[in-house]
């Protein structure tokens, strides 16, 4: 038998797949079978999810594992922030190390224990890198621009000004009002993007934000290969970088920023060095029930006879999201 856990960062939800439990890892076709059925919010386990955590043996000197990322339709990321935060919490506790490296497609990455957000809810921080702004790293076409910073984008949204960074997944990062981040025209948009057209032929994240304070935002993400979701880790931390190059009067570099997302809190730091940014995230990493089921049956996509056990941690996360502000003004669901 092997065991899954069910996790979440900000209510961005995963399966942990620790492959070195198994007899025999699943192959990339399995893996890219399991996912958009495991995920699948009606007939997927436990509700579903937004994709699957991987943990294999490290491929990068340093490491102590190493993480891929499954989206909910299959296709691979290079980064999950909301998951890197959950893994270095399995790994954490399956090593008994509180600051370690996580071996992630494009860099070794920094991850390390935090005090508790609140009573019942573990935080880790994770470190987002690498930065990147050029075209190779975010390729898009027919704009008629080398990046975007601040530029309005007539052929997305008129009037909306689009900034885009690759952290190192793609990530268009919008600030709009409090009307424009509650209307659809954010699914609309990332439903263009991630489908057929001449922009993002990888597709690309979306990020709408409102601007409620000195370093303190609500974002809403529509994720590449998973759609609307509660929160995305890079997402945030792309934009928090977004608001510090293109508002420099409200938010700052190393100082914290608190980002409400719809499915909690997250903060998160900007620093750079010269032109080399990197970022820091710290949020929750909240394990929601522990998966017991047959190798075989995974390999065969199915978890039909899965026994499911609720860590009752989920209790203390939504306590924890009550008593925010911001949050419950803006319910919206994945
Ligand atoms: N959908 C993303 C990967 C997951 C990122 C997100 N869940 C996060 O917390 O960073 C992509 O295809 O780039």
């Amino acid at each position: 038998m092997t065991e899954l856990l069910k996790v979440h960062g900000s209510q961005n939800q995963f399966f942990i797949l620790d492959q070195t439990t198994l007899d025999k890892p699943l192959t990339d076709a399995e893996l890219q079978a399991l996912a958009p059925k495991i995920t699948n919010p009606q007939t997927g386990l436990l509700g579903g999810a937004d994709g699957i955590l991987v943990v294999n043996q490290p491929t990068k000197a340093g490491a102590l594992a190493q993480m891929r990322v499954i989206n909910a339709d299959g296709s691979e990321a290079s980064m999950c922030g909301n998951g890197l935060r959950t893994v270095a919490r399995y790994l954490a506790e399956k090593f008994d190390q509180d600051e370690f490296q996580v071996d992630t497609r494009d860099a070794n990455l920094l991850v390390r224990r935090q005090p508790d957000f609140a009573p019942g809810v573990p935080a880790f921080a994770v470190e987002i890198s690498p930065v990147r702004f050029n075209k190779e790293a975010l390729p898009f076409d027919n704009l008629g621009h080398e990046r975007l910073l601040d530029t309005l984008v007539p052929e997305f949204i008129p009037g909306l000004r689009f900034t885009s960074i690759a952290v190192p997944n793609p990530h268009l990062i919008s600030f709009v009002s409090a009307a424009e981040l509650a209307d659809n025209v954010l699914g609309v948009l990332g439903e263009r993007l991630n489908g057929q057209n001449p922009y993002f032929p990888d597709g690309v994240n979306v990020n709408f934000a409102q601007i409620l304070n000195e370093n303190e935002l609500f974002v809403r993400t529509f994720e590449r290969g998973v759609g609307f979701t509660n929160a995305c880790g890079t997402g945030m931390s792309a934009t928090s970088l977004a608001f510090a190059l293109t508002h420099p009067e409200l938010a700052h570099f190393d100082v914290p920023m608190t980002i409400y997302n719809p499915g909690g809190m997250v903060k998160t730091i900007v620093h750079h060095q010269a032109d080399h940014y990197w970022i820091e995230l710290v949020g929750n990493a909240t394990f929601t029930h522990h998966v017991t089921v047959d190798e075989a049956e995974l390999h065969q996509a199915s978890f039909a006879d899965a026994q499911t056990h609720a860590t009752g941690e989920e209790t203390a996360y939504e306590k924890f999201v009550a008593d925010l502000p911001h949050v419950n003004d803006l319910q919206i669901g994945k």
